[in-house]
């Protein structure tokens, strides 16, 4: 592995500055060239799934912005897909999924799991051979629970009650769910590290709907396992976890799962991101409406960050993923704000 992948030496905890840059959903309806390959491509798992065009795809923010990392194009719900669900995107309603019972929770299998997921694998293998040297190559997957969140409800929800009722009615087939969910998406990263990704990052979209008892049992315990399964084959690799809303939990998030780096949404105030900073790397945490309305807004907020976080090991990235109505020319000043910050 090259030494000149600044955001690996920060993953170990070095302060680099200007501090690497990145941003959650890079490859996305922002980008013109994203939206034409996207109509090529029939449906968005058709995308997923298609190793030359998810190349394409993955490729396309890192040749405009030369970012320092580039993400796997892909989406968390390929996982649920590989084991058999019912899964598709509906243009302008977000992803919709079969509901599963708890009689079909006792049912799943992951037969073919790694052969679905085998042009997954290809586009990471085909990235690693494309991307520029330095440019670190990020894999990634749902968390168990977010991912269980859109099997239980079938859809998007503010507050996944569906999920979270579930959860407490049916406790053995939801214990059984994430089980099975820990176990697959450990064996996904791995094949992805195996394909040559330098790091992985696993999405907890919805982590801060939960109450503490719920948080600990259906968050930090199934990554601590995630963890401990990757480490196990690839000790060195890093995890990024990013526990989306975790508030006064992310303190004990990292420490209970061992995650290298700990993704900070735009609600964590800077002090408690200071404070974060002392065990390892942050990721974050600009408000991803400061880059929609450019300016000033965004101005303050990326001083804001880098003066706050950047003589400490930091990612720059956004605090969620970027919108699609965020202009292009937003994107090149925040990498300009950042590159040239002193
Ligand atoms: C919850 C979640 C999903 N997917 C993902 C999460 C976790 C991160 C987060 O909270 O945003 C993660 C994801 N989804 C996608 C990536 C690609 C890599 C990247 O550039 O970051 C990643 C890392 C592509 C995508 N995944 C999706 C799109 C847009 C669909 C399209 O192009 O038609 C992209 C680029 C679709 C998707 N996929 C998902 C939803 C809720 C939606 C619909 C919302 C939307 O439309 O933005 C599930």
């Amino acid at each position: 592995m090259p030494e000149n992948r600044i955001m690996l030496d920060v993953l170990k905890g070095k302060a680099a500055f200007p501090p690497p840059l990145w941003m959650m959903r890079q490859a996305g309806r922002y980008l013109p060239e994203y939206r034409e390959t996207r109509r090529r491509a029939g449906s968005f798992l058709d995308l997923c799934y298609d190793p030359d065009l998810a190349v394409e795809v993955t490729l396309q923010p890192i040749e405009r912005f030369g970012f320092d990392a580039s993400i796997l194009f892909s989406d968390i719900l390929v996982v649920p897909h590989a084991l058999g669900r019912d899964v598709r995107f509906e243009e302008g309603r977000g992803p919709l999924l079969a509901p599963i019972s708890a009689a079909e929770i006792a049912a799943l299998d992951g037969e073919t799991f790694h052969v679905n997921l085998e042009p997954v694998y290809e586009t990471v293998r085909r990235l690693r051979t494309k991307l520029p040297d330095e440019t670190t190559l990020i894999g990634f997957c749902g968390a168990p629970w977010t991912v269980a969140t859109y099997m239980i409800a079938g859809h998007g929800t503010s507050d996944q009650a569906p999920a979270r009722l579930f959860a407490y009615r049916e406790p053995a087939a939801f214990l059984h769910l994430l089980n099975v969910l820990v176990d697959y998406s450990a064996a996904y990263l791995i094949r992805q590290i195996e394909a040559g990704a330098d790091v992985v990052q696993v999405f907890d979209s919805w982590s801060g709907v939960l109450d503490e008892v719920s948080f600990e049992a259906f968050c930090v315990g199934p990554m601590a396992e995630i963890v401990r399964q990757v480490r196990a084959v690839h000790p060195n690799v890093p995890i990024i976890g990013f526990p989306k809303g975790a508030g006064a939990h992310y303190r004990s998030y990292r420490q209970k799962t061992g995650v290298t780096g700990l993704g900070l949404d735009w609600t964590v105030p800077l002090t408690t991101a200071k404070e974060l900073q002392r065990d390892g790397a942050v990721q974050g945490n600009l408000d991803p409406l400061r880059l929609v309305a450019g300016g000033k807004a965004l101005a303050d907020g990326v001083d804001a960050i880098l003066k706050a976080l950047g003589d400490g090991p930091l990612i720059f990235n956004l605090g969620h993923g970027i919108t699609p109505e965020t202009p292009i020319a937003h994107v090149e000043a925040m990498v300009k704000l950042v590159r040239s910050a002193s």
